[in-house]
């Protein structure tokens, strides 16, 4: 089953000298069994890309549908976001919540329920189980990548937007969030922004992607601003055409 569909899509945000198109006729699609990497330089559209899957910046050109619906209205966009765990780079735990108090809000905010066994089970993996009584600010930046991450695999999502989720972690914790992904690989599908080639390892096609176009892709298919295919090569580097 596909669970999102890019169609030649094309998002400018506009500002005040005018505007910027952040995504050049962008088309990809995930099946419910797949991992899909996207990497590309800093600017080049990773995050918008994520943004578009949950309505939060709308086409200007071309159609994005997940789980079969359009995010275009709200009310839809709101159905679709309760779906996805997504990661931000930012983080979004509240400071005056412990991290266990902010994962329970988190839960019930969304409608769904708390998974607890789950998230115990979680925090061992991610070497995490002392700090959840502490407050995020408390937290170190990899403690606290940690911690938003299982948060947002608290409540079981159908889709996964990790947006560099091993970024501010040594080797081991990196290590450690390879592995809990990878025990969830086939169960729910995940689109990650990252650089860190240890991701690779877990993912069945990987994207990159300049200047808002893709640019080439590994066991998947994928195509350029124009509309033409991009030649999918299996376990070769990225093909750049031109
Ligand atoms: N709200 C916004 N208003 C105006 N321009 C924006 C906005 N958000 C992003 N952009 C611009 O859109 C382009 C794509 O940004 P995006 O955040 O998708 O890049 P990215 O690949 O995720 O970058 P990074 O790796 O640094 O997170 C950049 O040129 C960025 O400056």
């Amino acid at each position: 089953m596909t669970v999102v569909e890019f169609k030649d899509v094309f998002v400018k945000y506009e500002t005040y000298t005018g505007g910027v198109l952040a995504l050049r006729g962008v088309t990809f699609s995930l099946n419910d069994r797949e991992v899909l990497l996207i990497m590309g330089p800093s600017g080049s559209g990773k995050t918008t890309i994520l943004k578009a899957i949950l309505g939060l910046v709308q086409p200007i050109h071309g159609t994005v549908k997940v789980f079969g619906l359009k995010p275009k209205d709200e009310k839809r966009a709101l159905a679709i976001r309760r779906r996805i765990g997504y990661l931000t780079q930012e983080g979004r735990m509240i400071n005056e919540l412990t991290v266990w108090e902010n994962i329970i809000f988190y839960a019930k905010g969304r409608g769904r329920s708390l998974n607890e066994s789950l998230v115990r089970e979680l925090a061992e993996e991610l070497n995490i189980k002392t700090i959840l009584d502490k407050h995020p600010d408390q937290l170190s930046g990899g403690e606290l990548k940690r911690a938003e991450l299982l948060m947002v695999l608290s409540d079981d999502p159908g889709l996964l937007l990790l947006d560099e989720p091993t970024s501010m972690l040594d080797a081991e914790n990196s290590e450690a969030v390879v592995n809990v992904l990878s025990a969830l690989k086939g169960r729910v599908p995940m689109i990650i922004t990252s650089h860190d080639p240890r991701l690779q390892k877990i993912t069945n096609k990987t994207l990159e992607i300049i200047g808002g176009e893709l640019k080439g892709a590994r066991g998947g298919t994928a195509s350029s601003s124009r509309g033409e295919r991009v030649p999918v090569r299996r376990d070769e580097s990225l093909h750049r055409p031109g």
